[in-house]
């Protein structure tokens, strides 16, 4: 559709684009002040007067706020302004994707009419990506590309098919023309920058923001067409902005306030549609707002209007108490105060950048942001909170609110005793900072009281530790090693030392300086996810501990704490090896507990992968346990141990990794010194790491004593119960060990119990077997050695330094059976020998007595012994059933009456439970509730 400019009606919105209306001679003005601003001769305010004089209501004015506004109104003009109560107006802010189609804008619209505030000032950014059109046209223009005609053209052909869809009649006539007159100006304009191929950055500005112009008017023409009183502000004529030496911008607050005043005056309407992110300076030449322009559009005018709420309209549904995409139970938080999105801003948070705070803070005006495309997503509520409250009146209850990342950093450490107590130090090397134009994201030195986010705390006075961008690292490091040369040479100074590859991770929230426990409990966390701290630092202000990690950790840290704090859920990686009959029992166990332990304990455990001795199974988030078996048949690879480990330890975003031995095997166990160092925890029913060579185990137990790397192993001795644990606490509260005696296998004692002279002595090796009491190799149990092993451990335990070897276990394997080369030939040639069992059972029973192989721990005489004994049947030891241990703890404490417990000491669910509350006792260690 071709508009003739002779068929518009004059209209009263848009100073700025009549301007561009004006005939040629005027349009010259305009580009010359755009190119020499020094010249500036297009004289706006001769527009305004014309515009003002076309157009004069009356406001009326009540409340402390427009005192000013009201005062400078009189000053300026001879009419009584009444301008209106500064709580009848909301500002609502869109970003580009809530008006980036005809549809979003229609329910821009939508979202306006029905708020049923008396009056609303609407702030709109240009349709998305119209700006980066904007860019290119000029950056085209500029390299003297004359395909910026096209682009022009396709700027043209989006606004043209968008009001089409929205508009009709008059205002589609009325938008269209000046949509082309708009066009054509630019396009002139483009055409002078392709000769000169250059543009003025006050050229760029101009051009760059009209993608806001014809966004507001759009979106002004839709809500008229609805039937409401309407007006679009193009804000260049009311938004006075001084530019800074940092490539920013000051709002003049006062002289905004005088031409609002005057603006309202001659546009009464209710509602009005504002442009973002465009403003004029005091020369009333057009600029940006610069980044994020729009967002700090709204609070200025928020500020202005002294309005009762600034809501930005975004495509989230609030501010999430860490990235989202990194913390996936990250929270969308209900309120925030002023400093904690400030410093959530600071850090990385993509909340609003920090300058948008201030002018609402100035007046307190609350923000909200919420989701244009979830209305019922209450937002979050950024305002003033006392300090002792969490917002919506509540008391706090944690003084955390939420975490925040910076990447890509670098760590200098400026280093030697010759800088204690020298005054200028720091001068001098801030100073070489700032002459490579640097940017210090935090520092940490003794005594340091800056006075912004960057707040310290002490580490030494011989050093001052600093993070700057990594991209400037080399200019840094090489500016102060030219700087303090001398000192360096001369020994003054010992290092200008690099750390690359840092990350900053950053606690905000209330009152964290002054409430104890909340450093303890970061530091903790990062600790038990095996997170090394490379500089602290904690602001003066009670708003945030910043700690400087690894950049390959920052993730698991911001996780690790983030669960910390109780925002969500204790997650842990979890590798499992071996599932065999305890690895199965366990991973079915685990299958039916999880939405327990994820609803009543905040226990999130993801099964990253099981592994075989041939076959494995991976998964990125975690396996569907109701299937695991069907998956390892269907999806599994062949088993590689390294990669298994990899996988399960690599995924940056669970702060935790546990590997599940289930196997009885030693070259898995001889892993674990390995996987301990790379902060794997090890949970473990499999006896050989804790009874295999002497050096190993000792190394072992060293490197975990050490570390907060936890290895767990409960289920190695008395299978689920609690035999360690009550061993621990027996040595742990200062209580002496003298012996530990009994009966350590549940094969052993199945086989005993039931070898009565009603079965053969092979007949119950098998049902033992059956039952899932037994070895993988059935010849362990029976040799002895299953027992010795449950001894040593013990013996380990208390203190005392035993090889395997030193406690030679009583076999009950048959001699020529010895040397049989698989359990299941040791198994079928058993019977042979079923006839000397026999007797040996009427021997005892002769003697009124019965078999037991039992297990001793003699402290006192430092050894242990393994052997097979007849007992009374009186004895304690003879009243056992089914696959019952029973241990007995003789000490200080317990001397008179040993300390014992009693109980199934095999089979596959009470095993596998053990393993299970190791697992659970990780979880604890790692911070779930308990
Ligand atoms: N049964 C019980 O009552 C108790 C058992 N235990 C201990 O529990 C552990 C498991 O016993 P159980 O389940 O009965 O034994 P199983 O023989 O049923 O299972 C062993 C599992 O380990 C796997 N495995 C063996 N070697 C490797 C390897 N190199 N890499 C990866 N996987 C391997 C096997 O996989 P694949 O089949 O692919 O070879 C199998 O899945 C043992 O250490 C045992 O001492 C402790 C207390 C009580
Ligand atoms: N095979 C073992 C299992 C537990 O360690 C036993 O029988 O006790
Ligand atoms: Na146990």
């Amino acid at each position: 559709m071709v508009v003739s400019s002779s068929s518009i009606s004059p209209t009263s919105h848009g100073v700025f684009s009549n301007t561009l209306c004006r005939p040629a001679p005027a349009n010259i003005n305009l580009l010359r002040s755009l190119f020499f601003p020094s010249s500036t001769s297009l004289s706006l305010s001769s527009i305004r007067k014309n515009k003002a004089s076309q157009c004069r209501k009356r406001w009326t004015c009540s409340g402390p706020i427009n005192a000013s506004l009201k005062a400078t109104s009189l000053e300026s003009s001879a009419e009584t302004i009444e301008v209106p109560k500064g709580d009848m107006w909301s500002v609502h802010k869109f970003g580009g994707t809530c008006v980036g189609s005809s549809d979003r804008i229609k329910n821009v619209a939508e979202i306006i009419v029905n708020d049923n505030s008396e009056r609303k000032l609407v702030v709109v950014s240009a349709m998305s990506k119209v700006t980066d059109m904007m860019y290119d046209l000029i950056q085209r223009a500029e390299s003297r590309d004359d395909s910026f005609l096209s682009a022009l053209d396709a700027v043209l052909e989006k606004h043209t098919a968008t009001a089409k869809d929205l508009l009709e009649g008059d205002e589609l006539l009325s938008f269209l023309s000046r949509l082309h007159d708009d066009i054509n100006n630019l396009k002139a304009m483009l055409r002078a920058i392709y000769i000169a191929g250059h543009a003025t950055e006050s050229f760029t500005e101009f051009v760059v923001g009209h993608g806001e112009l014809w966004s507001a008017q759009m979106l002004s023409s839709v809500i008229r067409k609805k039937g409401f009183d309407c007006s679009w502000m193009d804000t260049r004529d009311v938004l006075i902005v001084n530019p800074t030496s940092s490539n920013q911008v000051d709002p003049d607050f006062p002289e905004s306030e005088r031409r609002l005043d005057k603006w309202l005056s001659n546009n009464p309407s209710g509602i009005i549609i504002a442009t973002g992110f465009i403003a004029s300076t005091p020369q009333n030449i057009p600029t940006t707002l610069k980044r994020d322009g729009s967002d700090f559009s709204a609070a200025i005018m928020g500020a202005l209007f002294r309005a009762r709420q600034v809501t930005i309209w975004t495509d989230v549904d609030g501010v999430f108490s860490a990235d989202p995409r990194k913390v996936s139970e990250a929270v969308i938080l209900r309120t925030l105060s002023y400093q904690e999105a400030w410093e959530m801003s600071y850090f990385g948070a993509n909340v609003l950048h920090p300058r948008t705070i201030i002018p609402v803070m100035r007046y307190d005006i609350p923000i909200v942001i919420r989701n244009v495309f979830n209305l019922t997503a209450p937002g979050t509520k950024i305002c003033r909170l006392s300090p002792d409250e969490n917002g919506d009146g509540e008391h706090m209850q944690s003084p955390v609110k939420g975490f925040a990342t910076i990447d890509n950093l670098a760590l200098i450490n400026v280093e030697g005793t010759g800088m204690a107590g020298v005054p200028g130090t720091a001068s001098a090397i801030f100073g070489a900072v700032k002459d490579v134009g640097a940017n210090v994201i935090m520092i940490s030195q003794a005594n340091w009281t800056c006075s912004s986010y960057c707040i310290l705390q002490a580490s030494s006075e011989h050093s001052v530790c600093f993070a700057v961008p990594e991209k400037e690292v080399d200019a840094v490091a090489e500016a102060l090693r030219t700087r303090f040369r001398q000192a360096l040479s001369a020994g003054r100074l010992s290092q200008v030392a690099v750390v690359p590859n840092c990350s900053i991770l950053a606690t905000v929230g209330q009152k964290m300086a002054s409430t104890p426990g909340v450093s303890a409990t970061l530091f903790n966390a990062l600790a038990k996810a095996n997170i090394n701290i490379r500089a602290i630092a904690q602001g003066c202000s009670e708003h945030n501990i910043t700690v400087v990690v690894k950049r390959d950790d920052c993730i698991r840290a911001l996780r690790a704490v983030h669960s910390r704090f109780y925002l969500s859920r204790t997650t842990i990686a979890m590798g499992i090896i071996g599932p065999g009959l305890i690895g199965g029992t366990l991973l079915d166990q685990l299958r039916d507990q999880a939405a327990v332990l994820k609803e009543k304990f905040n226990i999130d455990l993801r099964v990253m992968g099981i592994t075989g001795s041939k076959n494995m199974l991976l998964s990125d988030l975690g396996l569907d346990l109701s299937k695991w078996r069907e998956l390892q048949s269907k999806q599994g690879q062949a088993a590689d141990l390294q990669k298994f480990v990899q996988h399960v330890h690599g995924n940056q975003l669970i702060p935790n990794t546990v590997l599940v031995d289930c196997t009885a095997d030693s070259f898995i166990a001889s892993h674990y010194y390995d996987w301990l160092r790379k902060g794997i925890h090890i949970i473990t029913p499999n006896k050989k790491a804790n009874s295999g060579p002497l050096d190993q185990y000792l190394k072992l137990r060293a490197l975990q004593r050490q570390s907060y790397t936890h290895y767990f192993y409960e289920a190695t001795v008395g299978a689920g119960l609690p035999i360690i644990s009550t061993l621990r606490g027996l040595l742990e509260t200062g209580d002496k060990i003298l012996s530990i005696e009994g009966i350590f296998s549940g094969t052993l004692s199945y086989i005993f119990n039931k070898f009565v002279g009603k079965r053969s002595f092979s007949e119950v090796v098998t049902e033992a077997k059956q039952a899932g009491y037994t070895e993988p190799d059935p010849r362990d149990d029976l040799s002895g050695t299953d027992v010795a092993r449950k001894v040593i451990i013990l013996a380990r335990e208390c203190g005392l330094n035993l090889e395997l070897s030193d406690i030679p276990p009583e076999s009950l394997v048959p001699e020529p059976l010895r040397a049989t080369a698989s359990p299941e030939e040791f198994m079928q040639k058993l019977p042979q020998f079923d006839q000397g069992w026999a007797k040996k059972l009427q021997a005892a029973e002769a003697a009124g007595e019965v078999l037991r192989y039992v297990g001793v721990v003699d402290v006192v005489n430092q050894r242990g012994l393994v052997k097979l004994q007849s007992y009374k049947k009186d004895h304690p030891f003879a009243q056992l059933s089914g696959s019952d241990n029973i241990i007995s703890f003789t000490t200080e404490r317990y001397k008179e009456q040993p300390l014992i417990v009693r109980g199934p000491g095999a089979g596959a669910e009470v095993t596998a439970g053990g393993v299970f509350s190791d697992i659970l006792r990780l979880a604890s260690y790692l911070g779930a509730p308990s």
